[in-house]
């Protein structure tokens, strides 16, 4: 473990082809010095590369540190130079022109798989690269989208993606990539000039088997191209690069400055690493763990006298800092390695088992929440089952009430039903005894009644005002019960209906005389007149029209116009007009005009059937007009009786027992049965009357 100083090899680029292209330098080859031609100032290197020193050359010189890589130890070659000196082209180069980067990647691969199939030790070998920008000291991480990333300065690569590479290509291809992410301009010094230092690193893991021992190595090579430091006079940059500019010089000031005070350490004071990102990452580097080579870049021209004059002390300075390189192998035994494997066996059981731990951990929170929620659900339910055991016992309280109130109703309901069964038998007594009382009233009238009516008709008789036809005489039907003149007719009949003659400027088929029509009046609701006619040829047979008022005309019945009727048995038939007329006989007759009217006659059934000598005909001239009635009753005892007196010139009869009824009417005529015995056929509409009693039989 050797201390030794950091290499610093010098590499002067071709001169441009620019009109006052002189050089600045002079170089001997042999001692590696490099003269100011303007001062005179040598700066001793290890080793100088003159302007046509192809790319293989360079890289020649620095694959010890890459073979010392393989083999265990940290290296770090560093290109450091002004802007446009060629430092992207020494450490990267291009596709005609490789750089030492891909050199190196190459070599590394090669020779650790030679020595894979070489050796037989079990060696293995595994490799891994980073890719970090430091721009404007911030850096990024160009193998992770160029994302920006704090470097710590325990472990600069902590926050780093390390990718594992298995090919030189493939590292190669990975390397580019990210690459493309750097931070790049065209200046007024350098078509493509670099505004970020770029470090990239690969990390070699080796192992082999040595007895029972197992041998690993893990070391880093450190490639790094530092951005260029430049000149405000010397440029002609925008703002952004000027600021650039300003970060890059400054971040290699501190580098100067950290080299200075590693070579003169102050005593009690630390190197100042940290004042920089790039002098954290290049920690090791620089007076460290670490092989390291340092490629000054110098651009000739006289007119950079002052830049290669700088990078030359530069160099100076950074050739006096002492690196010691470790091997970088741990050993260890194989029961270390089965103790380790069980370690980390248990270390994984144990995180396994930490998180199961966690996950029921969770699980027992989830169900502590749910514990919970049920807890305050059963307080709740149990604070409302309370509640409804108050409601339950007040509610039980008031049913008890209200059943004794209902058993105290019921009693009284019993009670008021049995008055309502006694009131009602009372009711019922009292509604039975009125109906006795009118019936007996209803007796006592009638026979009031018939007592007045048969007395007074006993006194006509006596009286001899009353004229009665014997079964042989034919009865005077009177035409006009007003005038109170008999009729002088002599048939041999009862009061018949008879035809009037027609007037001869009627052509009417429907043409009735007087006494064959009957108007009469009914109350339905409102006074209704109707029309009767009878035939008097068939006297079972009668039209019953109802009159319909016409316009201004509200019930003005008139027996000079004409009057217009509805049939009374088919409403809906047409109108009938009638008009009453009187013959040259100063009879009335009906003129019916019956349009279309197709109705059946109304038939009346016969009533009752009275045998002579059971019949009798009067006319009566009490009340200072002739009535004509027809008694009849039994002529053997007297006893039962039909009174009806004459009402109209129809031959029709008002029963005498129910004056009250105007719906009421009866007909009368003689005839003879079947046996040739006269009779007198009495016909009445819906007669219910029952015969009277006259005078007890004696
Ligand atoms: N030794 C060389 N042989 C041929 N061309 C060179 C050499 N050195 C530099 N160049 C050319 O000079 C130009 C600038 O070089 P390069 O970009 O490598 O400089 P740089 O130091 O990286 O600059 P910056 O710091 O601005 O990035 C490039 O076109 C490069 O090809």
């Amino acid at each position: 473990m050797a201390q030794e100083n950091v290499n610093v090899v010098a590499r002067i680029r071709p001169l441009s082809n620019e009109t006052s292209d002189e050089t600045c330098i002079e170089i001997d080859p042999v001692s590696s010095t490099i003269t100011l031609t303007t001062n005179g100032k040598e700066f001793n290197m290890d080793k100088v590369f003159e302007q046509n020193a192809p790319q293989e050359e360079i890289f020649g010189y620095v694959q010890p540190i890459i073979a010392a890589v393989k083999n265990g130890l940290h290296g770090t070659i560093f290109a450091y130079g002004q802007t446009g000196s060629g430092k992207t082209h020494t450490m990267i180069g291009n596709d005609e022109n490789l750089g030492i980067i891909p050199r190196a990647i190459e070599m590394i691969f090669n020779a650790l798989n030679e020595e894979s199939k070489n050796r037989n030790d079990n060696f293995n070998f595994n490799i891994s690269c980073t890719a970090l920008q430091i721009y404007c000291e911030k850096t990024y991480d160009l193998l992770n989208g160029n994302e920006k990333i704090e470097i710590p300065i325990s472990d600069i690569f902590k926050n780093a993606k390390e990718v594992e590479v298995n090919s030189s290509n493939e590292c190669m291809k990975i390397i580019k990539c990210g690459l493309e992410q750097r931070k790049v301009s065209g200046t007024s010094m350098n078509e493509t000039s670099s505004r970020s230092h770029a470090i990239l690193t690969l990390t070699l893991k080796t192992e082999y088997f040595k007895g029972n021992e197992k041998h690993e190595r893990i070391s880093r090579l450190n490639m790094v191209d530092l951005a260029g430091s430049e000149k405000r006079k010397h440029t002609n940059n925008s703002k952004t690069q000027n600021l650039e500019s300003a970060n890059i010089n400054k971040s290699l000031l501190t580098l100067g400055k950290v080299i200075r005070e590693i070579i003169n350490p102050v005593k009690n004071q630390v190197i100042p690493y940290r004042d920089s990102k790039l002098t954290m990452i290049l920690r090791d580097s620089l007076g460290g763990n670490s092989k390291t080579t340092v490629i000054v870049n110098i651009h000739s021209n006289s007119k950079y006298f002052t830049e290669t004059s700088s990078t030359l002390d530069f160099a100076v300075n950074v050739k006096k800092v002492k690196n010691t390189a470790i091997l970088q192998e741990f050993i260890t035994s194989k029961e270390t390695i089965t103790l380790k494997v069980e370690v980390q066996r248990l270390g994984e059981e144990n995180d396994k088992l930490k998180t199961e731990l966690a996950k029921e951990k969770e699980k027992v929170v989830q169900l502590q929440t749910i514990v919970d929620e049920k807890d305050n659900k059963i307080n709740t339910l149990e604070k409302k089952s309370f509640e409804l055991e108050e409601d339950k016992s007040k509610l039980e309280l008031e049913l008890k009430k209200a059943n004794q109130k209902q058993k105290k109703c019921e009693a009284e309901i019993e009670k008021m039903k049995q008055m309502i069964n006694g009131l009602q038998n009372d009711n019922k007594q009292l509604k039975e005894k009125v109906q006795e009382l009118e019936i007996k009233n209803d007796e006592m009238k009638n026979q009031r009644n018939a007592d007045d009516n048969y007395e007074r008709l006993e006194k006509d008789i006596d009286s001899g005002d009353f004229d009665y036809f014997d079964e042989n005489e034919v009865p005077v039907i009177p035409t006009d019960f007003s005038s109170g003149e008999e009729s002088d007719s002599e048939e041999n009949e009862m009061p018949v209906p008879m035809h009037a003659s027609p007037g001869s400027t009627s052509n009417q088929s429907n043409i009735i005389c007087a006494p064959h029509y009957r108007i009469g009046t009914e109350y339905h609701g409102k006074w209704v007149k109707h029309l009767y006619i009878f035939d008097t040829d068939d006297t079972d047979l009668c039209y019953n029209y109802t009159f319909v008022p016409k316009e201004n005309t509200f019930y003005a019945f008139s027996k000079s116009s004409m009057n217009y009727f509805v049939c009374y048995k088919c409403k809906n038939a047409p109108t009938v007009s009638a008009i009453i007329h009187s013959n040259e006989n100063g009879e009335e007759y009906v003129k019916l005009s019956e349009n279309e009217h197709v109705c059946e006659p109304q038939k009346y059934e016969p009533h009752v059937i009275i045998y002579e000598p059971d019949y009798k005909l009067y006319i009566n001239q009490s009340r200072n007009k002739k009535v004509q009635r027809l008694l009849v009753f039994n002529s053997n005892d007297k006893t039962l009786y039909y009174d009806y007196t004459l009402i109209s010139g129809g031959n029709s009869y008002r029963c005498n027992s129910c004056l009250n009824n105007h719906n009421i009417y009866a007909r009368a005529k003689l005839a003879t049965d079947e046996n040739g015995k006269k009779c007198c056929v009495l016909y009445a509409q819906a007669h219910q009357c029952q015969p009277r009693k006259l005078k007890p039989a004696k």
